[in-house]
């Protein structure tokens, strides 16, 4: 346990509201702010030791913004929950938040989080990181729990990258399920996609370890296996026939891997990194293909070693 905490969180969505639960049950003082609240941005803010965005990916450059003018002590850290890419400079959410607080410490929380289980109060484990260890070891006490176990980790860009890269990954899964392919092609799936993950990170600058701990293969197998996650939702639902406009129209929240993939296929022609499954449900998603197409697509590329040592 800590000192009494004061938190803003700004988002008030599932994960939003789970964060919060989760740091107002170990006692901190709690305040959530979100666009159709009736409390003011300025309000919430007001004297908080930790600003958490678990805004969408959309909404993080305008809040940030936001939050930029108020007054805020130097010493308040700001933590993000958002998993997603900007389009437009396919900065992360922690880039996006350290440029508009350059004297912050900002730390990234990522990991197997699924907001409906983590409500049920079942157990859940999650990684705070921060190029700034000690703001990384604050936030880990604020929530950890015997319910919610946090680890610290010095990447940030990889725990990011890992909580981002899967949704493109777990949009995959649920096409693998949705055309009932079996556990094998959903084995060779997720493990493939994680190589993936880790060409693309490693071409960011993050460190191949990360994307094998929480919230790199962690965050894979759950979002890849259940139901509950939207990007699984997004494919299982392409993969039953319907359109991508049908399929969002009636999804319960954001499913950040559909802007992700894009932003992602954008950055992997500019810096040449095959991205093989990214670029199948990059296709899958603009209608260029169907999803046993890009199945097909997948499994007739030339032959190859598994590694490039
Ligand atoms: N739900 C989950 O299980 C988890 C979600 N995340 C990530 O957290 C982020 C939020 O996810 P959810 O809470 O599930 O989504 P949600 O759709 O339930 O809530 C999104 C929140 O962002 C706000 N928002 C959206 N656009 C905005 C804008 N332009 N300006 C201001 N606010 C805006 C909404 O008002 C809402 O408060 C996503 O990046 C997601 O990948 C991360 C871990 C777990
Ligand atoms: O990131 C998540 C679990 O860790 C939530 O996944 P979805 O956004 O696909 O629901």
């Amino acid at each position: 346990m800590t000192d009494p905490k004061t938190v803003a969180i700004l988002g008030a969505g599932a994960w939003g509201a789970s964060l919060a639960n989760l740091a107002a049950a170990n006692g901190h003082q709690v305040r959530v702010w979100s666009r159709q609240g009736s409390q003011t941005i300025q309000a919430v803010l007001k004297d908080v030791q930790i600003v958490l965005s678990a805004i969408s990916m959309i909404g993080v450059r305008d809040v940030a913004s936001q939050v930029q003018s108020f007054p805020l002590s130097p010493e308040t850290i700001f933590v993000t929950a958002t998993k997603g890419l900007d389009p437009q400079t396919t900065c992360t959410p922690s880039q996006i938040w350290q440029t508009a607080f350059p004297n912050h410490a900002v730390v990234v929380l990522s990991g197997p989080n699924l907001s409906k289980e983590i409500q049920m109060e079942l157990p859940a484990a999650t990684v705070v990181a921060s190029n700034i260890p000690t703001a990384a070891e604050v936030v880990q006490l604020v929530f950890s729990s015997g319910r919610f176990r946090v680890y610290t980790n010095p990447d940030p860009l990889g725990v990011e990258l890992g909580g981002t890269l899967k949704n493109v990954i777990a949009i995959a899964a649920g096409v693998c399920d949705g055309l009932q392919l079996g556990t094998n092609a959903k084995a060779a799936l997720v493990t493939r996609g994680l190589t993936e993950m880790v060409r693309i990170g490693n071409n960011w600058g993050a460190k191949t370890e990360t994307f094998y701990g929480l919230s790199g293969l962690g965050d894979l197998l759950a979002t890849c296996n259940s139901p509950l996650s939207r990007n699984y939702q997004v494919g299982y639902q392409l993969a039953g026939g319907k359109s991508l406009t049908e399929t969002l129209a009636n999804l319960q929240g954001t499913a950040e891997g559909v802007n992700t993939c894009r932003v992602l296929m954008q950055r992997a022609k500019q810096e040449n990194i095959p991205v093989p499954i990214t670029e199948q449900v990059y296709r899958l998603l603009q209608g260029e293909v169907t999803p046993r197409q890009a199945l097909d697509e997948l499994m007739l590329r030339d032959i190859k070693p598994e590694y490039n040592y």
